[in-house]
């Protein structure tokens, strides 16, 4: 683990306790965990989470960021609105490899009313555990931000 073993968790109101499972599941990990809520499971909106924790990666204070609503869907568009984020949403462990491996991805997203919870907890695994590949994939990655490409 790099010195930046930080890693940001949000979340909107669909997703409190696996937020909370898979935080406890990281920092046993050797992660250090910046959970920024909510804590309650009073509905709120999850663009302003995902924004959050996106900002937390984008300025390098968290090296990785996990987020997740209900389908994963929303939370995810809206950290990708960051710039310098990545994020994609993984239903499957194979996903969350390929997020990490071919596209470079700072942020995972999960759909908590898609996946139980030990899928979760396997699809982090598989993101936090699977290198960026780099080579063609960096010229790719490096494209993705570009306007001209
Ligand atoms: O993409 C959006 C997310 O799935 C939200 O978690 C979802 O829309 C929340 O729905 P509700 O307000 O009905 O709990």
């Amino acid at each position: 683990m790099t010195a930046n073993n930080r890693i940001a968790l949000s979340s909107d109101h669909t997703a409190i306790q696996l937020r909370q499972a898979i935080a406890a599941h990281v920092a046993a990990q050797g992660w250090e965990v910046v959970d920024i809520g909510p804590t309650t499971s009073e509905s709120t909106d999850y663009p302003q989470h995902g924004k959050a924790a996106a900002r937390l990666v984008a300025s390098g204070d968290c090296r990785l960021g996990i987020i997740l609503c209900g389908s994963g869907q929303g939370i995810m568009m809206a950290a990708n609105k960051v710039e310098g984020i990545r994020c994609g949403v993984c239903s499957d462990t194979f996903s969350a490899r390929m997020i990490r491996q071919h596209n470079d991805a700072n942020m995972l997203s999960i759909g908590a009313r898609v996946v139980g919870d030990w899928l979760a907890l396997d699809i982090v695994d598989a993101f936090l555990t699977a290198p960026f590949e780099g080579g063609r994939h960096a010229t790719r990655v490096a494209m993705i931000g570009s306007p001209e490409s």
